[in-house]
């Protein structure tokens, strides 16, 4: 086959495997919409609001519930557990543990956002024993699954990062490795890998870097795509960041600047049809 003949199919298999990947995310996000899974949300104080108004915004139904004493009573009516470490204190933490524990002795997904990881000994020490209780998926930016990968201290700014993501993709696949989990790193370009396979998901605008909780908040949309296709995390991790940026991408066209695309974001999300997905979801295999 001659050069320009392999490029035209290699043009044409891309295509149609970007095209999969929209009609995918549009199936999952549907399934949302008509599953209306309850996501019970261990999370920051910072990130309450925003990531309640993403999932009760793809049809979901958020849970604040962080007491330890509820737990028992509560984890077990729920879809998927996400647990967020932005303003990690003991107390939290062994509820966060117990909590993760009893999801998965009743095999129910459970999806980490380890903020900012590399930042104190405490907080690594934390995120690396939440990792020892299996999540399905974790989602970070790239300097929290570096220092996760490396488990040690290192560059990284509070919660935000210092890394690229596509600096991170051999962190995120030897973390992926180690832990049995879906690794997620957002960034410019989202990446996805179980520690084979890398997905790109190319959607979202650069504001939402200034929007506090837009990373928490995508995980938690992360915990209800897989509460709704548990076995194949990789395609609902995928899903759930093209979603989130498209609604972004959408939401930016009449911004004046974050505070209003906070509010169209989640207008977005709530109006986002087939139609919106298919045209802009770009979701493409890197590896
Ligand atoms: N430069 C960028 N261009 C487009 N989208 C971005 C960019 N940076 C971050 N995002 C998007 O913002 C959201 C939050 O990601 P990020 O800022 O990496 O997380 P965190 O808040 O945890 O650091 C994600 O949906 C991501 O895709
Ligand atoms: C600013 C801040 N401080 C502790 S948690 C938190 C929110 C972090 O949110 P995100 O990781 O989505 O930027
Ligand atoms: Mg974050």
């Amino acid at each position: 086959m001659e050069k320009t003949e392999q490029n035209q199919e290699k043009n044409y298999n891309q295509q149609t495997q970007s095209q999969e990947w929209s009609e995918k995310t549009n199936d999952i996000l549907s399934k949302v919409r008509q599953k209306t899974p309850l996501i019970q949300c261990i999370t920051n104080y910072v990130s309450m609001d925003l990531a309640a108004n993403t999932l009760l915004a793809v049809g979901a139904s958020p849970a604040m519930l962080h007491a330890l004493e509820e737990i028992p009573d509560f984890t077990p009516q729920i879809d998927a557990l996400y647990i967020n470490v932005g303003t990690l204190s003991s107390t939290v933490l062994q509820a966060m543990k117990v909590a993760a524990e009893l999801a998965v002795d009743l095999g129910k997904p459970w999806i980490f956002d380890p903020v900012a990881a590399g930042c104190s000994g405490f907080r690594l020490r934390a995120c690396l024993d939440l990792l020892l209780l299996k999540p399905t998926v974790v989602r970070g930016n790239g300097s929290e699954i570096i220092a996760l990968s490396r488990a040690s201290l290192g560059d990284t700014k509070g919660a935000d990062s210092v890394h690229e993501s596509m600096d991170a993709i051999e962190a995120a696949k030897s973390l992926a490795q180690a832990t049995g989990a879906i690794v997620a790193v957002t960034g410019a370009v989202d990446i996805v890998t179980d520690g084979k396979q890398v997905i790109g998901a190319n959607n979202g605008v650069q504001m939402m870097q200034k929007i506090t909780a837009t990373g928490c908040s995508v995980t938690a949309l992360i915990a209800a795509f897989v509460a709704v296709d548990p076995t194949h995390p990789i395609e609902a991790a995928a899903a759930a960041l093209s979603v989130f940026g498209i609604a972004g991408e959408l939401g930016m066209k009449d911004a004046k600047g974050p505070a209003s695309l906070r509010v169209n974001l989640i207008d977005s999300l709530h109006g986002l049809d087939q139609v919106s997905i298919l045209q802009h979801a770009k979701i493409t295999p890197l590896s």
